[in-house]
């Protein structure tokens, strides 16, 4: 036991001494003690976080200590629960599905920065304030029709998503299609072969129902392709496939094959088989990405005729890839990001305008040969449409999962109401000091602990004005009701208005312009965009040249086969073993005149090199703007 060091002064003596200290003194006492109580305060604060960071270490989290503790903290407010409900006949449903964090990006220490409360989803954007230490959060909140957490099966989300359209396709006749759309990596297919498999049970459960109530037999056809580069492949018969518009304006994909399916299992075994055939490549994000779209269209008819009675159509869109991901990609990969990038940029332009109220509106199903494919889901007055924003949880993905949200978001020309849901993205949470780093002002209190009660929090966003909200601020709609997301754009110029009924004489090109235009009043950023539509016309240009030179290319070689065989017959017409008389004047002229063909073929083709290759430096400078402005 340690001795008092001094004898005589006792602690009662002491506290006799501090009661004869003047004002002064006991200030400095005062002064003293409350710092004293803060080094505390601190040393407790940092056994905590260092405790946390164990913790999440152990849990499998072991991302940035503070940014988590954060989120967390904005969990656990107290929030309005919504159950999911089917959205009933919504012409365009759209959803949000978050997948859970993978190993690999554990490994690289990422965390999660989404949260999903249904109808919302909040980004969480882990800031740093001026100072460079102090951390805060900036969420932004988006409103759709569902929202699916890390923990949703692929069962619930085909509940609320494909299944409703079961009962269209064969109560209604109607023309159903389910997108996944989002960023490379982020659960596309993982969600796409979910309600493949799922879908594949139903609709034989209806085929059968239908021909017990109704005494009619109705057979499934499927199709299946994909959309790589501007080009068409059946994905069942792996063919290069041409889309041709009719005269009568149809779209036409010559020669997709349609088989009968007669199971369930041979649905499920048909499916995988095109899934296994899609065109992959490794991005950033994904060893396995899917670099196409894929379309798989199961078409129920009447088995007596023939007679379209209804369609699914299951589309697994390609992933989309930030500018900064594909810097160090090689042409094709760049190309085939434009390329990806055009499409979907196209379709959510087609959306919008199907959403816009449609009779007097121009789609521009023409900007692409994914929209081009798909013309009928948008134009077709039985038409109903699903479309799954599928998201990855990570900080380091959080800006393209804000792209992603708002690409599903201006999907509808009306965003989802807000259902008087409070609003938690009112809340901002209070900076956390880097407890690694000094108090910034030794004389003013430990920032305050963290878990202040939902009231606390609401009452300080309202004084501080929310002057940290982005361009999701939650803004009033002329009805009072609110949204996320207060851009508001007008559609369609004068000179798009177009009955959708009537012969549309709209070329591609046309279309790509309308596209674009309608991103510059997006975008308010009109110099970007024309390079932008100057990269997507250059690629557009050098994928059909390709074409082009791999057909003149077969062409030459054939001829130069033909040449060839020409050539062996005029030599042993001169050399042969039985010949003893020959015009050496026919033999000459006849050999000249094979070789200006092969020179002639030559040429072109190096004429034709020689253009592509400028296509090629053409698309380097091109290439070289930010491709992340297709949302
Ligand atoms: N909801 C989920 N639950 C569990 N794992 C998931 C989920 N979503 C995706 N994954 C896993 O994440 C990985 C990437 O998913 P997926 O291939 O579906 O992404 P993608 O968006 O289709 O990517 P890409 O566009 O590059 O093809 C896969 O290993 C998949 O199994």
């Amino acid at each position: 036991m340690r001795r008092n060091s001094n004898p005589r002064v006792t602690p009662t003596a002491k506290v006799k001494c501090l009661k004869g200290k003047t004002p002064t003194t006991l200030a400095i006492a005062e002064i003293e003690k409350n710092r004293e109580d803060r080094r505390k305060a601190m040393a407790q604060v940092k056994k905590e976080r260092e405790q946390d960071i164990l913790n999440n270490e152990r849990n499998g989290t072991p991302g940035d200590v503070d940014f988590q503790r954060m989120i967390k903290q904005f969990r656990e407010q107290d929030h309005q629960e919504f159950r999911h409900t089917s959205k009933g006949d919504t012409k365009i449903t759209i959803c949000v599905r978050k997948r859970p964090v993978n190993k690999r990006e554990v490994r690289v220490k990422d965390y999660d920065c989404v949260t999903c409360w249904h109808p919302k989803v909040f980004i969480h954007d882990c800031k740093l304030k001026v100072d460079g230490i102090t951390k805060y959060l900036d969420s932004n909140a988006f409103v759709f029709d569902h929202s699916f957490d890390e923990n949703t099966t692929n069962a619930t989300v085909y509940k609320y998503t494909a299944q409703p359209l079961i009962q269209f396709i064969f109560n209604e006749g109607g023309l159903a299609t389910v997108f996944a759309y989002g960023q490379t990596g982020s659960g596309k297919t993982y969600t796409m072969e979910g309600i493949q498999s799922q879908a594949a049970e139903d609709l034989f459960v209806e085929i059968d129902k239908w021909q017990l109530q109704h005494g009619i037999v109705l057979e499934l056809w499927m199709s299946f392709y994909e959309i790589y580069g501007g080009q068409c492949q059946d994905l069942l018969r792996q063919k290069r496939l041409t889309i041709r518009e009719d005269g009568n304006g149809e779209v036409q994909i010559v020669d997709l094959d349609e088989v009968k399916i007669h199971s369930e299992a041979e649905l499920l075994q048909t499916m995988q088989r095109g899934n296994a055939l899609r065109t992959t490549h490794a991005t950033e994000m994904n060893d396995q990405s899917s670099r196409s779209h894929s379309i798989c269209q199961l078409n129920i008819r009447e088995a007596t005729t023939m007679k379209l009675h209804g369609k699914l159509s299951l589309i697994d869109l390609a992933g989309s890839e930030r500018g900064a991901d594909t810097k160090s990609h090689n042409r094709q990969r760049r190309m085939e990001s434009a390329e990806i990038n055009k499409s979907l940029l196209a379709l959510k332009e087609c959306f919008r305008a199907l959403d816009s109220g449609g009779r007097g509106t121009h789609i521009p199903f023409r900007a692409s040969k994914l929209t081009q494919v798909l013309k009928d889901s948008f134009v077709n007055a039985k038409a109903r449409t699903v479309m799954i924003a599928a998201v990855s949880p990570c900080a380091s993905s959080a800006d393209h999962t804000i792209n992603t949200l708002r690409y599903a978001d201006r999907v509808k020309e009306k965003p989802v109401s807000n259902d008087g849901f409070i609003d938690p993205m009112q809340i901002k949470l209070k900076p956390l000091q880097n407890s690694s780093s000094p108090p910034s002002s030794p004389e003013k209190p430990p920032p305050p602990p963290l878990g202040n009660s939902l009231a606390d929090l609401m009452s300080e966003a309202v004084t501080r004005n929310l002057t940290n909200l982005s361009v999701h601020d939650v803004e009033n709609d002329d009805d009072g009701s609110s949204y996320s997301d207060g851009e508001h754009f007008d559609y369609a110029s004068p000179t798009e208005v177009d009955h959708p009924d009537r012969k549309d004489s709209t070329s591609s090109q046309d279309d790509i312009k309308v596209v674009h235009h309608a991103l510059r009043n997006q975008t308010q950023e009109g110099e970007d965009d024309h390079s932008l539509e100057e990269l997507h016309e250059v690629v557009q240009t050098l994928y059909e040249e390709q074409e082009n030179l791999l057909s003149s290319h077969m062409t030459a070689i054939q001829e130069n086969a033909e040449l060839l065989t020409e050539e062996g017959m005029l030599l042993s017409q001169v050399q042969g073993e039985m010949v003893v008389d020959y015009d050496i004047d026919v033999y000459a002229s006849r050999l000249d005149a094979i070789l200006a063909k092969k020179e002639a073929t030559i040429k072109r083709l190096r004429a034709q090199l020689a253009q592509f290759r400028q296509r090629c430096a053409e698309e380097v400078v091109a290439g070289r703007v930010e491709q992340v402005p297709f949302y």
